[in-house]
């Protein structure tokens, strides 16, 4: 934990004053309501470029993405970012905040514990301009009329941003999906259930695969039929494709694999919502058959996850 977020706990935690039954719930209603700026970002979603360019473009990324997450970052809370965590303490939603469990380009993943005791993952949207548009990138690639909007204001879409996870991972759950609860969204700050335990997270599938943890191929059978079986949901009940479903964004916990990273997820009636899946589809099937299992054919696999023949 950085000195910055240790002093700046322990001094909260003195001077907290708790909102009242009334504010809790006009807080509770505030998070239902979609703010200006998503609808912004769903406006923008809709002009991204041509699929394949931002397919080869994200797969590049996610390539840059993983090399950068044995470096290790230097940690950086802006004031505002100190202020959204402290508001989330008075809240009664954060307790402490502990260190960090991952350290990505566009967010910061730490574990945290609820008053009650409860661990909780806590993740930070990085609101420096330079970061945010890299990461951004990935999704709406280098549109001009994105970067306008972005020049306008920013840090509002990343607060959207952040919403929109929190929001996809509703979605998700509702569809009988495993993903992280979302338990609230403020600002840039996301806090969701802890999967793992005592601030010890679980594997992801890719490091599930080493040769150490020694897997039966039944077992990730298993796995992967679940991971199938999100596909449908996902594509069915909550109308959504994930858009970048992989090794990387599969946990594996209680015998069971949980879905994360769902920000980037787009509705069925994004221009390239088909592409994505395609490109799930690819990612998944190449994951699980480099571990023994013997995948259907892709165009099965479409099938199975579109209900259409
Ligand atoms: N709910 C959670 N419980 C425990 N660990 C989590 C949770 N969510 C995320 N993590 C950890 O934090 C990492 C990064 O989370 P996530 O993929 O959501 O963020 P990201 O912005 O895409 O980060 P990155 O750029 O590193 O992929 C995950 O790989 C996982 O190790």
């Amino acid at each position: 934990m950085s000195k910055k977020v240790d002093e700046f706990v322990t001094k909260t935690e003195e001077e907290l004053e708790k909102p009242t039954e009334e504010e809790l719930e006009e807080l509770e209603k505030e998070l239902e309501e979609e703010t200006e700026e998503e609808e912004l970002l769903e406006e923008v979603e809709e002009k991204s470029p041509p699929p394949k360019e931002l397919v080869q473009k994200r797969k590049f990324l996610k390539r840059q993405k993983d090399k950068d997450m044995f470096e290790t970052v230097e940690e950086v809370f802006d004031t505002s970012t100190l202020m959204a965590v402290y508001e989330l303490m008075r809240r009664g939603v954060i307790g402490e905040l502990f260190g960090t469990i991952s350290a990505g380009k566009e967010a910061r993943v730490y574990c945290a514990k609820s008053p009650e005791g409860k661990d909780l993952a806590v993740k930070i949207y990085l609101t420096n301009t330079a970061e945010f548009r890299k990461g951004i990138r990935k999704y709406i690639l280098g549109d001009p009329r994105f970067e306008q909007i972005a020049n306008r204001g920013l840090r509002r879409l990343i607060y959207a941003w952040a919403r929109k996870e929190f929001r996809n991972l509703k979605r998700f759950a509702k569809a009988g999906i495993r993903v992280p609860e979302p338990i609230s969204v403020y600002k840039n700050v996301l806090v969701m259930e802890f999967i793992g335990e005592n601030c010890k997270r679980a594997p992801l599938l890719v490091e599930l695969a080493k040769p150490e943890n020694k897997l039966s191929t039944e077992e990730w059978q298993k796995i992967f039929d679940t991971v199938v079986d999100y596909m449908v949901k996902m594509y069915q009940k909550a109308k959504l494709v994930h858009a970048d479903l992989n090794e990387f964004n599969i946990m594996y916990w209680q015998g069971e694999p949980v879905i994360i990273d769902v920000s980037q997820a787009v509705p069925l009636s994004h221009p390239y919502a088909d592409e994505f899946l395609r490109h799930d589809i690819q990612q998944i099937r190449r994951f699980f058959s480099s571990v023994g299992v013997e995948v259907p054919s892709f165009a099965e696999l479409y099938s199975k996850i579109t209900g259409m023949e």
